[in-house]
């Protein structure tokens, strides 16, 4: 494969797909990266270390990870020029080695460039957007029982207002929608219609049902007990509302569903229980019932609020971790759930576990379960001796205080 401005490692091959839709993994598999921005230089070279020692260990050189930097963002610009922040060498990177890590990226808030980590989202079709959500024993939490806490958020990833369909106030486009939607479809509820932007919300059946199957799927092969459709239908009836009513569709029809005391609660064969909640009430039950959320399948911005609400639950966005996955395509890329944190960018002070994490659910994906379970072991262990990062070593009696690189080497000196 020959690309504009990507040095192909020389050792390492592409990862394939089989057959049976599984992916064929050889064992030098090139591994494409995005370092990221702000604290992306902190933490990305962090992750890299952390994996390549778990995979020596648990491998004794077997196998080997071919890293591949590929650009997106302040990098890229650098790396490129032109104002390029998403080059298609980047695309076509993830494309044809099919499964990458990133770290985050700037996104300007009212202007300026349009989110890159939702285009990489929207351009790849990676449709499911999975946050996982548990307890590590030690962390500190602001919540009694944070080992209640153990959920899979699927949050829909390429649709909804967040996709990014809007039109500012004061520009002919916004007042050409305004006008079709004032007199053609007779809208009288616009409060101040001559200084309002306007948002799209954009909701779909296919989009929803694909989302929801990957939720029960998770469940079905995880053991999992529910999955609960977050939304908030009573009030965007015909997106949110829909969502809820196709999740609940797709369950009877593909699943065999059936409704339980009276519905619309149902149950598939295998006992798994497929439930709603509206989202508002949702946010104060992860507080004072935790216990009862397993699996959650929610609309794209729902998803963005739970999943950092729920990580503050189990320690904070510093160990929160995520991917992107288009279960068809196999195209994945795995991904921190918080953002570049400017303020804290190239001082080795931030927590890397969100995307030391994030390349765990990595590892697991590529069957590498063995490395895995080495990196989370080694995290834990450290979090239990108090040896943590400033975000947890602020809540933490007597902890000792390490550097991002530090917190690093402490996961690797644990690992067992
Ligand atoms: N997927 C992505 O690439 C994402 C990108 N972004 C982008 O990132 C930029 C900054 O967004 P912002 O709203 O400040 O959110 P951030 O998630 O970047 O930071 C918010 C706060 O979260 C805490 N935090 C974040 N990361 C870590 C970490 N690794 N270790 C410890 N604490 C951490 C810090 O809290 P404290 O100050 O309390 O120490 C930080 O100030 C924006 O441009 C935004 O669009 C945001 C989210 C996701
Ligand atoms: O793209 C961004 O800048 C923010 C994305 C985000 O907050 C998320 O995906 O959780
Ligand atoms: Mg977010």
């Amino acid at each position: 494969m020959k690309f504009e401005k990507i040095t192909v490692p020389e050792t390492g091959n592409a990862i394939g797909v089989k057959a049976d839709g599984t992916l064929d993994v050889p064992d030098h598999p090139v591994i494409p990266f995005i370092e990221g921005d702000g604290i992306g230089t902190d933490i990305s070279p962090v992750m890299k270390k952390v994996v390549d020692a778990a995979v020596e260990k648990a491998y004794g050189g077997k196998k080997k990870i071919s890293w591949m930097e590929i650009y997106a963002g302040e990098k890229s610009v650098a790396h490129y020029g032109d104002n390029t922040w998403l080059p298609d060498d980047t695309l076509e990177a993830i494309k044809a080695y099919r499964v990458a890590i990133k770290g985050p990226l700037t996104t300007p808030v009212g202007g300026g460039i349009r989110s890159l980590n939702v285009a990489l989202r929207q351009l790849l079709d990676l449709y499911a957007c999975v946050r996982p959500v548990r307890y590590y024993k030690g962390t500190p939490s602001p919540v009694r029982q944070p080992e209640l806490t153990d959920m899979v958020i699927f949050r829909e990833n390429t649709e909804d207002i967040y996709a990014g369909i809007e039109y500012q106030n004061g520009t002919p486009e916004v007042e050409k929608v305004k006008k079709f939607l004032i007199e053609e479809m007779k809208a009288t509820n616009i409060r101040f219609p001559d200084t309002a932007s306007i948002g799209i919300k954009p909701v779909s059946e296919e989009g929803t049902k694909r989302l929801v199957r990957s939720a029960i799927e998770y469940a079905l092969e995880h053991g999992r007990k529910s999955v609960t459709l977050v939304h908030k239908g009573n009030i965007m009836k015909y997106t949110e509302g829909s969502f809820k009513n196709w999740g609940y569709e797709l369950a009877k029809e593909e699943y065999g569903a059936k409704e339980i005391d009276g519905g619309p609660w149902c149950e598939l064969p295998s006992g798994v229980v497929i439930k709603d909640v509206i989202a508002d009430a949702f946010l104060q039950q992860i507080l004072t019932r935790p216990a009862e959320y397993d699996v959650i399948a929610t609309l794209n911005l729902n998803g963005d609020y739970i999943s950092d609400a729920l990580a503050a639950c189990v320690g904070g966005i510093g160990i929160a971790p995520g991917a992107n996955i288009n279960y068809q395509s196999g195209f994945a890329l795995f991904e921190a759930t918080h953002g570049t944190a400017p303020k804290y960018a190239g001082q080795d002070k931030v927590n890397p576990g969100s995307l030391i994490l994030s390349a765990v659910m990595m590892l697991d994906h590529l069957g590498w379960p063995e490395a895995a379970r080495l990196i989370e072991n080694g995290m834990e262990t450290a979090i239990s001796n108090k040896e943590v990062t400033y975000d947890f070593e602020r809540q933490m009696d007597g902890a000792k205080l390490l550097k991002c690189s530090e917190f690093g080497s402490k996961i690797i000196e644990y690992m067992k």
